[in-house]
């Protein structure tokens, strides 16, 4: 790809059906559990992108078999629990937070050295957030910086893990599912609590392996266990971060209408809705219906004027993804949006709060204001074509180009990174403009 992306503005209503891509949380989980399984899993509308790839190849690097008959369909079969094996060299987990939290917290009780790389971007994020409650539990993880980033090396711990009871300071479905994976190798329960509740995808998953996980409020308790049992099947729903673009974009362009087909609306995920519905816009659920524990539906979506709004900390784990998204929904909507409780986007591919700020203004100038955990969004702003920077970041590239398409236009500087979540992204937006 070009080392620019030139995005047109929509100069008539996007219409038509978009096929959303598999969830990649969902993609993530199907892959490592099943390679936790020792029955083969058959694994449909897996989302075939950078990030789960990553996860594919660290599976495969310790052991387990990953087969793939289409880009999106494949059969992952391990050797049970107790069956993963030392990889013969170091692993990349590449941009993907969810692939190394979530493996840290798998290979945490293992009897065996695992090394750790990820990209540039990967170095830089947090993650003394799940090594230091794995410590806690006995877990021996080292990596640069005191034991917070990359490199990080994890070297078998003495016996078995201690289940606890872990009060996360954040709200992060990666925090809690490190601990609730290492807790099934513990020796006694192992609880998460949250400030506000994550996504549920790990313990909805695990209840398909045949693992109850008890939630109380906030809380969630897993057990040690003793047998774990892979489903033949795993369909992955789609994903609503990614039908999040062409919700914003439906919205926003006059006279759009749009279809978005097999879209995963687990409540744990849908603060979009919610946050757009208040804004005034015209979405509808068709054909709901449930596959593999996850909800899922068809939705319509068509363009509308929206008003400002302002949410917070409360509904932030429901749409944290979204947020670089619905600044642009924010932006064209009449009067101003205050977001608030969104401190975790300093910690994401890239500073999301500054990069939102910095680069809409370019667009738009004066819409944006940070502040240490949100941002201000003078909706109504005047919007011109300029060239902006996606920072690597897939959430960037994405929101800029629904905002140059919604706008005057864009010009969009490394904007492949889309290949991280959205392969097919920059395709589907100029087949709705044709
Ligand atoms: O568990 C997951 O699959 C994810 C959890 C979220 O991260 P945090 O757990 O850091 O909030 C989200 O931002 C990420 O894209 C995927
Ligand atoms: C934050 C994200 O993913 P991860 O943490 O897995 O890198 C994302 O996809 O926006």
């Amino acid at each position: 790809m070009e080392n620019t992306k030139t995005i047109a503005k929509a100069r008539q209503g996007l219409r038509g059906t978009i096929e959303i891509p598999g969830d990649k949380s969902i993609s993530h989980r199907s892959v490592m559990f099943s390679a936790l399984g020792s029955t083969p899993v058959h694994i449909t509308n897996f989302l075939h992108a950078q990030d789960c790839l990553s996860t594919a190849a660290c599976m495969k690097a310790l052991g387990a078999s990953v087969e793939f008959e289409s880009e999106t369909s494949l059969v992952v079969c391990g050797h049970g629990l107790h069956g993963l094996r030392e990889a013969s060299t170091i692993i990349d987990a590449g941009n993907s937070g969810t692939t190394l939290r979530l493996m840290m917290g798998i290979l945490a009780p293992q009897p065996f050295l695992t090394t750790f790389t990820g990209d540039a971007s990967l170095h830089k994020r947090p993650m003394g957030r799940v090594i230091k409650p794995l410590s806690a539990m006995g877990a021996k993880i080292y990596g640069r910086e005191k034991n917070t980033k990359l490199p990080i090396t994890i070297v078998p711990a003495e016996g078995k893990l201690h289940g606890m009871l872990y009060e996360s300071p954040v709200a992060s479905a990666q925090v809690k599912s490190a601990i609730l994976l290492s807790g099934m190798y513990a020796d006694s329960p192992t609880t998460v609590v949250e400030p506000f509740t994550s996504r549920d995808h790990t313990e909805r998953m695990l209840e398909a392996f045949g693992v109850e996980t008890k939630k109380d409020g906030t809380a969630v308790t897993i057990e040690p266990v003793e047998s774990f049992h892979a489903p033949s099947s795993i369909e992955v729903p789609g994903d609503i971060s990614s039908a999040a673009y062409w919700l914003v974009a439906g919205s926003v362009v006059p006279g759009s209408h749009l279809l978005l087909k097999n879209v995963g609306v687990n409540p744990t995920r849908t603060g979009i809705l919610d946050v757009l519905e208040a804004m005034g816009a015209k979405i509808t659920l068709e054909n709901e219906r449930v596959s593999g524990g996850e909800a899922a539906a068809d939705i319509r979506v068509e363009a509308a004027k929206l008003h400002g709004t302002s949410f917070g900390a409360e509904i932030m784990p429901r749409l944290i993804d979204e947020i670089p998204v619905l600044a642009v929904a924010a932006l064209f909507a009449e009067g101003d949006t205050v977001i608030t409780g969104a401190g975790e986007l300093r910690v994401k591919e890239t500073d999301r709060l500054q990069a939102v700020t910095d680069e809409f203004n370019k667009l738009a100038p004066g819409a944006v204001e940070a502040s240490k955990d949100g941002l201000v969004i003078h909706g109504g702003t005047k919007v011109r074509a300029a060239t902006c920077f996606s920072y690597d970041d897939h959430r960037m590239a994405m929101s800029l180009a629904i905002l140059g398409a919604a706008g005057e236009g864009a010009e969009i500087e490394r904007p492949e990174c889309v290949t991280i979540s959205y392969p097919a992204f920059y395709d589907t937006l100029a087949r709705l403009q044709a």
